[in-house]
């Protein structure tokens, strides 16, 4: 080999040593970067810094089009607990709530992995509203201990950005942060609101009931007496939330509360269980009077509309599952007994909403036709 070959080998070496050198200089500054916006995501103290780590710092480090944050939310808890946080969700509109995924983009039926590919208007544009020009998306999995929480989703005009056979590694760990962070920040909030009152109706909550019905048995077994429970449940309420917006579900729930309320003794014990569900005991009453009770709640949340803030006249009405128990003086186990009577009750509720809903059912016999009268 000649010295001019030699010198020109050597050339060419220095130029790859140099491009590899750029290229392991140009890596160290995106794991950096990762690291930085990783950092910020764990560091953000509560919901609202997070969604803006999220959804603007993503966007902005990572140059795309789009990012939103997709969660599962079917109790509505972590909108409640945002809003009794006085964050207002307009502020965010990249984050989105759902009742499930399925249904919201294919991908998600079988969702384990991120995936990357084409953007498809057709299987993607719930996952981004209101964007437009996509050519690549990467949807990633948000889950803790075997929970999906949600997705994080990017997308990018450039059609490149995202392909399927792009390695996923990266995102999958950027998407356990983000799980974390997100778990972190919802248990925070929960527990500055764990009290045992519901803030959106102001009843107690389903931890006061689980309690207080324990009680109400021990007291009913000493008394020799029985305990009714009533689970009253809203129909097609999601209904109510998909045509009219969660605000003004939110003010069917309220709403449907207070009229509930105004049936209900002091010596009674009522929580709202969760959801559009809410249960009553009632201690020492007859089957005769549970079944007036039951028909005197569903004659009053039906009887009226609800009046809007847009002026809609809104119909509601529930189901209400109605089962009592008495307590053997030897029965020793009173959650079983507790679990017994919620369990009586919710079937009886599901014959009632089997039956055509707005109306009550009893665990045990028929409903008499004039339960009042
Ligand atoms: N606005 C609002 N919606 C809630 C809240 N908690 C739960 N939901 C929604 O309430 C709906 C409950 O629906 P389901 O109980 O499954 O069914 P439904 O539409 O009431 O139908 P039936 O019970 O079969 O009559 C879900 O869509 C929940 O997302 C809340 O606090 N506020």
């Amino acid at each position: 080999m000649s010295a001019r070959d030699l010198q020109g080998e050597i050339r060419e070496l220095r130029g790859r040593i140099a491009a590899l050198m750029d290229e392991a200089a140009n890596n160290e500054k995106l794991l950096r970067r990762s690291q930085e916006r990783e950092l910020e995501l764990l560091k953000a103290e509560n919901m609202s810094q997070l969604f803006d780590a999220i959804c603007k710092g993503l966007k902005a480090s990572y140059a795309l089009e789009s990012v939103t944050l997709l969660l599962l939310d079917p109790q509505h808890e972590i909108r409640h607990l945002l809003i009794a946080d006085n964050v207002k969700l307009e502020d965010f509109p990249q984050v989105l709530f759902t009742d499930a995924l399925a249904g919201m983009a294919p991908q998600f039926n079988s969702f384990h992995r991120p995936w990357l590919g084409p953007y498809m208007g057709c299987d993607h544009q719930l996952v981004f509203p209101n964007v437009t020009g996509l050519k690549s998306a990467a949807l990633i999995p948000l889950r803790r201990q075997d929970r999906l929480l949600g997705s994080l989703n990017f997308g990018s005009i450039d059609e490149k950005r995202f392909s399927r056979h792009l390695a996923t590694d990266f995102l999958a760990h950027l998407g356990v942060i983000a799980s974390f962070a997100i778990e972190n920040t919802i248990n925070r909030a929960r527990l500055v609101r764990s009290g045992l009152t519901d803030f959106l109706t102001g009843w107690h909550n389903r931890r006061y009931l689980n309690a207080r019905l324990k009680e109400e048995l021990a007291r009913a077994q000493r008394q020799g007496t029985s305990l009714t429970c009533l689970v009253i449940d809203l129909d097609r309420f999601k209904q109510i939330n998909d045509q009219h917006g969660h605000l003004a579900g939110d003010m069917a729930l309220r709403e449907a509360a207070q009229r509930v309320d105004a049936h209900i003794r002091g010596s009674d014990a009522a929580a709202r269980f969760g959801g559009d569900e809410f249960v009553v005991l009632a201690p020492a009453i007859a089957p005769k009077q549970a079944a007036c009770l039951a028909e005197r709640i569903r004659a009053t949340v039906c009887d009226t509309p609800l009046t809007l803030p847009s002026g809609v006249q809104l119909n509601m009405t529930v189901s209400i599952g109605v089962a009592w128990i008495t307590v053997a003086r030897d029965e020793a186990d009173l959650k079983a007994a507790a679990e017994r009577l919620l369990a009586d009750a919710d079937a009886a509720l599901y014959r009632a909403k089997q039956a055509g809903r707005n109306r009550a059912a009893l665990a045990s016999g028929e409903m008499p036709d004039k339960p009042c009268g």
